[in-house]
């Protein structure tokens, strides 16, 4: 029986020291999901929106608890999340909160599979899921929103797209981060690091691309696989009056596709996210039709895991790729829903965090329960090696 007797919501730390919505939902026959909300820092316009922690907790308790305690079981996922929305009355959680939304979304589902006794994978995505993996895309090198004096492209991705598991995979995006570390001492580098744990060295773009180069040159022949690498560029944060400005770099938009078109021919890039403004889905479709064929072209702040947008890229072409952020749309219904959208229309979901987490795995096993070939979750830092250990896990489990 999964009817939600009780819901609690508190104010808990996320990786940033930062405050964020924790949700506990447990059942009537003794099930129990815990879920913590992440917040992100280069956060697209039209994410749905997550309010100060102590709001967003109030109004949760006040509209949402009351729908969900003795009335809706946590094994309905849609129906949680039917209550969520309905409990906010807004089309962008602006009520309740995103981050109140997602925790409780999340919990929910958490008790649902606590409930029947199975992972959480296989209650959101059915018995015949646990098989296929999504490779980790592991940010190594970054600045942007995320370190102050570091690159200005936001995230420098290792892409270890022929590992031969997803072991194989963390590992190998952990090596790339260690050698990039060495690379770095060896020129006089001295780098922090950023808010999702990549090196963030006070070097200029074309500097991070020679060592990313090397780095996974030498990690790949060490480990006997074939690693890529990407970017996440989230140039809305660099679109100003028009311009991209990176650095000392100032381009038009067309100078920008004509750009990004050649850095995927030189490096032979994996993928890339958001290399163009939120706004700007006609010239993403420049993009997408001259590289689309041998690139990701992922959009983030473009799409915002919302399904209404991501219909619109669709009807132009903007992209092939969606990154899946539940806490961008408030539930893990919605989430889903672009996910369906997405493969229907043949755009390669990648299931991601944000630079503010928490130890929640809720997307790791998001990933494994929808098939997506990706996952965007940084390569070191605990709250990170919370998500790619649960995929270790949840391999080895899985073949139990
Ligand atoms: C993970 C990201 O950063 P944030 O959470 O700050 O949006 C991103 O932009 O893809
Ligand atoms: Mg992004």
């Amino acid at each position: 029986m999964t009817r939600i007797e009780t819901v609690r919501l508190r104010p808990v730390l996320d990786s940033r020291g930062n405050e964020t919505v924790e949700a506990d939902v447990l059942t009537e026959s003794g099930g129990f999901g815990r879920a913590a909300a992440p917040s992100g820092a280069s956060t697209g316009e039209y994410e749905a929106i997550e309010l100060p922690v102590d709001e967003a907790i109030a109004a949760a308790r006040e509209h949402a608890v009351p729908r969900l305690e003795g009335r809706t079981f946590a094994g309905d996922q849609r129906e949680v999340d039917a209550a969520l929305e309905a409990a906010d009355g807004t089309d962008d959680f602006s009520e309740i909160g995103a981050n109140a939304a997602v925790a409780i979304s999340m919990a929910a589902a958490k008790a649902g599979a606590d409930v029947l006794g199975a992972p959480l994978y296989q209650h959101l995505g059915g018995a015949f899921r646990g098989r296929n993996f999504p490779i980790p895309l592991g940010n190594v090198i970054g600045g942007g929103e995320h370190a102050q004096d570091a690159t200005s492209i936001q995230e420098f991705l290792a892409a270890p797209v022929g590992a031969p598991s997803v072991r194989d995979a963390v590992f190998a995006n952990a090596a790339v981060h260690e050698r990039v570390g060495e690379l770095l001492e060896e020129r006089g580098e001295p780098a922090a690091k950023g808010d999702e744990g990549a090196w963030a060295p006070s070097i200029d773009d074309a500097e991070a691309f020679e060592l990313m180069e090397e780095a996974v040159d030498d990690v790949a022949d060490e480990f006997g696989f074939d690693i890529k690498f990407g970017l996440d560029m989230a140039a809305a944060e660099r679109f100003e009056d028009g311009e991209y400005v990176f650095g000392e770099d100032v381009r038009s938009t067309e100078e920008q596709v004509g750009y990004v078109a050649d850095l995927v021919d030189e490096y032979d890039l994996a993928y890339v996210e958001d290399p163009l403004d939120e706004d700007a889905y006609e010239a993403f479709a420049e993009l997408t039709a001259q590289v689309g064929e041998q690139t990701l072209v992922c959009g983030d702040d473009l799409f915002v895991t919302n399904v209404d947008r991501l219909e619109e890229g669709i009807e132009v072409g903007a992209a092939n790729s969606i990154l899946i952020k539940p806490n961008q749309i408030g539930t893990l219904s919605d989430a889903f829903d672009a996910i369906e959208l997405a493969v229907e229309s043949s755009y390669t979901p990648v299931i991601s965090h944000r630079s503010g987490e928490t130890e929640d795995t809720t997307i790791a096993h998001l990933a494994v329960a929808t098939g997506a070939p990706f996952i965007k979750t940084g390569t070191v830092g605990g709250e990170r090696t919370a998500k790619l250990n649960e995929l270790i896990r949840i391999a080895d489990e899985a073949r139990l």
